[in-house]
């Protein structure tokens, strides 16, 4: 009977095993992988290494040293790694794929091989031996591998807090490992990329900063593309020319090879195409073309969308005839938040005349600041590789936080067909937060939503309790009953909510930086599960008057602490919105008024509750949402360039008539602008009077109007200038008097 023990022990050694190779999967999945089923080597303590002339200033050996440090020139087992062309590896030279950036990975009882189709593609190779050396044993295995889109990777091109100077190390190396070949600086919030320095130089110290970063790219083989933002203030002249190109050369000073030119979010002279393609042709001629060493010129335009584009303008049309050919034209798909398919593609592309170099806005939240976007990619064509020259995301502020999907896009455009949205989701979670995976995939579920918004772009959430949540609500508000499998399957959610936020706040130092950056979010999911869990109580205590009561002031005080959680964000932190929220709020106000009914009382039944809505014919305005703090109420503001039609107009409407004391507007236009429009506020909906807009400060933004001690229910802006207005939609912010 001795021996149990020690069988059981062999028995739970083997299983441990057999799970971590189940679960384990080849990031992202190679287009052809076997395995010898029956047969595996042990990881080679010593080494000899046969390595190709081509590799030596490259990165793929140093990788290589780091993972198996025990060369020794006397080693039985032997690495041949090269690219094609290396007499080293030669023998192998029709294995290796075909394609730009591939390779062949085999491993043998006696030796490795790795022989890429260029230097990246070896360099790829060995990221791929990497995560096989995380097995046990190594799989006698054999990869042919290629990426099926070219350019694959990160715009940092978003509003907000630009990424830390420790994001971007941890972004690039996570690249590295993920097969991600390029990275586009060009946050909009960064001066020096942007109005209104672009045409300086970097501070040293600033410089110093980027060195480090080109120099972290190269070594994890990506191609850091400096971009730089003058659309809103550049001049058509030889002097903005030569500032640009200085400013180009002293970032190829630092070692950027990679530059691009952004014309989004503009207005005014800026805008022209045929000046862009001038100075884009100049610098491609003058630049580009010159240093040798540089990758191919990128450009966002203005008109990055098809809401946008009015082809008969000829805007694109200009840019597709006038370009250089190898000059990359980024697109945002049929909308500025969009999935990308087929008919996007086949929209553009002969238009700009070339493959479009995709600017994908996900998953940047810069427009929906309160949300955070964990859920996974999906949506986009998985037959549309041979359509697009690149495929790069746009991620949130939050750069941990967003490698769930950053991971996806990697797995996305490296093999297109065989991506699984939910197999990647999943491994994304694990790749993030090995140890608390189970948690970071609770909270991710219900945080993947972005909520309303002026784009209309939504997302799924919480869709395993999707058919929970739906029966018990429908029950309860329809027969007044409660569906016990469901009520039991939401309990336990509740119940997993409140483990998982606590475990996640608790994890100590696994993935500290993201649990930084999401803790706000965490805090905000605790209290929507413990909020779940007192209105499931209240649900079963409507007829009981005393017992009802407690719950019913718990719930409220948990809506309270949901409103106001967090001062580093001013429009709040929401957290389940999507299906969580909306449940139990309808489950409150449900149990609350048949409360009120059963014993004549008059409990606040209303959960969730803005006094503020907003209507709007301008298309770009009429899906932002209201928020409501205390005394101050807002419209969330909008990062794009507003098409302001002649006669167009937006109304906030109250709920009952307030007294104001403030209203603020900002529509990033100078003194002039306002002279287009007229503010308006009525006490009845039907009379109105004018409000005079006036500068707070000179010129160039807020604009304060003179409301104060006017009681109101609605106000009005309109474009009575009797042309379209471009302008900006920065803030639009009222206070009530105390
Ligand atoms: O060029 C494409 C583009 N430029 C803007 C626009 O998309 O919307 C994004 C989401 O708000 C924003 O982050 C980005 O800076």
């Amino acid at each position: 009977m001795k021996r149990k023990p020690l069988l059981l022990g062999i028995i739970s050694l083997l299983a441990t095993a057999t799970i971590h190779a189940q679960e384990f999967r080849l990031q992202p999945t190679p287009q052809n992988y076997t395995v010898q089923q029956d047969d595996s080597i042990s990881i080679p303590r010593q080494y000899r290494l046969m390595a190709g002339n081509s590799l030596n200033n490259g990165t793929a050996l140093p990788l290589l040293r780091s993972l198996m440090p025990e060369e020794a020139p006397d080693a039985a087992f032997r690495i041949y790694i090269g690219t094609k062309g290396d007499k080293v590896v030669s023998s192998y030279r029709k294995r290796i794929p075909q394609k730009s950036e591939g390779y062949f990975l085999k491993i043998e009882k006696d030796r490795i091989i790795i022989a890429g189709a260029d230097e990246r593609g070896t360099y790829y190779g060995v990221q791929t031996l990497a995560q096989l050396l995380t097995l046990d044993k190594l799989p006698l295995a054999e990869v042919a591998d290629y990426p099926d889109v070219p350019y694959r990777g990160v715009v940092e091109g978003f509003y907000g807090t630009p990424w830390s100077q420790e994001d971007r190390i941890r972004q690039l190396d996570f690249y590295g490992r993920n097969k991600m070949n390029v990275y586009l600086y060009g946050p909009k919030d960064d001066p020096y990329h942007s109005t209104p320095h672009w045409r300086k130089p970097y501070p040293a110290q600033e410089a110093e900063r980027l060195k480090q970063l080109v120099d972290r790219a190269r070594d994890n083989n990506v191609i850091f593309y400096w971009a730089i933002h003058p659309g809103q203030d550049i001049r058509w002249n030889e002097e903005d020319r030569e500032l640009l190109l200085q400013k180009f050369e002293s970032m190829y000073q630092l070692g950027v090879r990679g530059f691009a030119v952004f014309f989004d979010d503009i207005s005014g002279e800026g805008t022209k195409a045929d000046k862009q393609a001038e100075l884009l042709n100049y610098i491609d001629n003058h630049f580009v073309q010159v240093k040798k060493d540089v990758a191919p010129l990128v450009m966002c335009p203005t008109e990055y969308n098809k809401s946008w584009t009015k082809v008969e303008g000829g805007y694109l049309t200009t840019l597709g005839e006038k370009l250089n050919k190898d000059i990359q034209i980024m697109w945002t798909g049929n909308r500025v938040i969009a999935t990308i398919d087929r008919p996007t593609l086949d929209f553009i592309n002969p238009l700009i005349k070339r493959k479009a170099y995709i600017w994908w806005n996900f998953p940047v939240s810069d427009y929906v600041r309160d949300h955070l976007l964990m859920g996974p990619v999906y949506g986009n064509g998985l037959d549309i590789e041979d359509g697009m020259s690149a495929f790069v995301s746009n991620p949130m502020e939050h750069a941990e936080a967003s490698k769930i999907s950053l991971y996806s896009v990697a797995d996305y455009t490296w093999n297109m067909e065989k991506f699984d949205s939910d197999t990647s989701w999943r491994h994304a979670i694990k790749d993030l937060m090995p140890l608390h995976a189970e948690y970071l995939e609770t909270f991710a579920a219900h945080n993947s939503d972005l909520g309303k918004n002026g784009h209309g772009f939504r997302r799924e959430e919480s869709i395993r309790l999707q058919p929970a949540l739906s029966a018990l609500l429908k029950s309860y508000l329809e027969k007044g009953e409660i569906d016990e499998t469901a009520y039991n399957q939401v309990d336990e959610e509740c119940r997993k909510i409140i483990l998982s936020a606590d475990m996640l706040l608790a994890s100590g130092n696994e993935n500290r930086p993201l649990i930084d950056e999401i803790r706000p979010w965490l805090t905000q999911f605790k209290l929507v599960g413990e909020y779940g869990k007192t209105v499931l109580e209240m649900m079963r205590l409507p007829q009981q008057e005393k017992a009802f009561l407690p719950g019913h002031a718990h719930a409220q005080a948990l809506q309270t602490l949901m409103t106001d959680n967090d001062a580093r964000y001013p429009q709040g932190v929401k957290s389940g919105s999507g299906q969580l929220m909306p449940t139990f709020d309808a489950l409150f106000e449900a149990s609350t008024k048949q409360y009120n009914q059963r014993f004549h009382t008059a409990l606040n039944a209303r959960a969730v509750y803005s006094p503020y809505t907003l209507e709007s014919n301008v298309q770009q305005l009429a899906l932002l949402p209201t928020q409501q703090k205390g005394k101050e109420g807002s419209i969330a503001p909008s990062n794009e360039v507003i098409l302001w039609q002649a006669g167009g107009s937006l109304t906030l409407s109250m709920d009952r008539p307030r007294v104001l004391a403030t209203l603020r507007i900002d529509l990033g236009t100078k003194e002039e602008g306002y002279t287009h429009f007229r503010l308006e506020t009525s006490l009845d909906g039907k009379t109105w009077r004018n409000a005079n807009l006036q500068s707070v400060w000179k010129g160039y933004t807020m604009q304060k109007a003179d409301v104060e001690g006017q009681k109101v229910l609605k106000i009005r802006l309109t474009n009575t200038s009797g042309s379209e207005q471009k302008v900006y939609f920065k803030a639009f912010r009222l206070t009530e008097q105390e």
